[in-house]
């Protein structure tokens, strides 16, 4: 069905993509479901395992990949993070749309499969604003910070690519790029309300 395609967000750490898919789905209960990836990293404080991620052993990770359960993998900032198959599939299943919350080698990977999904980029104003969030946030040391703002250029590299984006969402002000990713979503929610889901 067209309308439940799903939608894949990316962008650079820190450009705001939980933040603005927090507001979602407060907005639009029982509409999205973020599909939750596997990953390497230890967990942040606060992180709920099968909530904000699969929290796995590389030698897990690595079982996977051998077993081809990954949708897309990829490896960022010294840890893996993957899609498994089993994850988006469930979503599709029950009915709401799938959201895929990737990086860039995600995104690439996802567009080599027959998922027939929506692009999103999230932009932050500037590095320099995303250096600002990210230290404000209190996760990163100086060595994943430096990390994350390198992978950031690639990012916003790769986005200013012809067709690499379906639609790229500005979060400067958080209203304003909140709204206008709700904008674009429309369609999808009411057909889910109308639906009656
Ligand atoms: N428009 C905004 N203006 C100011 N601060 C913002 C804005 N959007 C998000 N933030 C803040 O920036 C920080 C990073 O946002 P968030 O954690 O949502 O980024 P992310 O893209 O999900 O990062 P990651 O990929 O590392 O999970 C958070 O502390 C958040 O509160």
């Amino acid at each position: 069905m067209a309308s439940l395609r799903p939608i894949v967000i990316s962008g650079p750490s820190g450009s705001g993509k939980s933040t603005l898919l927090q507001k979602l789905f407060q907005e639009y209960p029982g509409c999205f479901e973020f599909s939750v990836s596997h990953t390497t990293r230890k967990p942040r404080e606060g992180e709920t395992e099968g909530k904000d991620y699969y929290f796995v052993e590389r030698s897990v990770f690595e079982k996977m990949i051998t077993d081809n359960g990954f949708l897309e993998h990829a490896q960022f900032s010294g840890n893996c993070y993957g899609t498994s198959k089993m994850s988006v599939e469930k979503i599709s299943a029950s009915g709401k749309i799938c959201i895929l919350d990737v990086e860039i080698n995600g995104v690439k990977n996802i567009k080599s499969t027959d998922l027939n999904a929506r692009y999103f980029f999230v932009q932050p104003p500037s590095i320099e604003a995303l250096e600002q969030r990210l230290r404000g946030r209190g996760t990163e040391t100086p060595e994943s910070l430096k990390k994350r703002l390198d992978s950031a250029q690639e990012a916003l590299d790769y986005a200013k690519e012809p067709g690499s984006y379906d639609h790229i969402i500005i979060n400067d002000d958080l209203e304003v790029a909140y709204e206008k990713l709700k904008g674009i979503l429309s369609a999808e929610y009411e057909s889910l309300q109308v639906n009656g889901k």
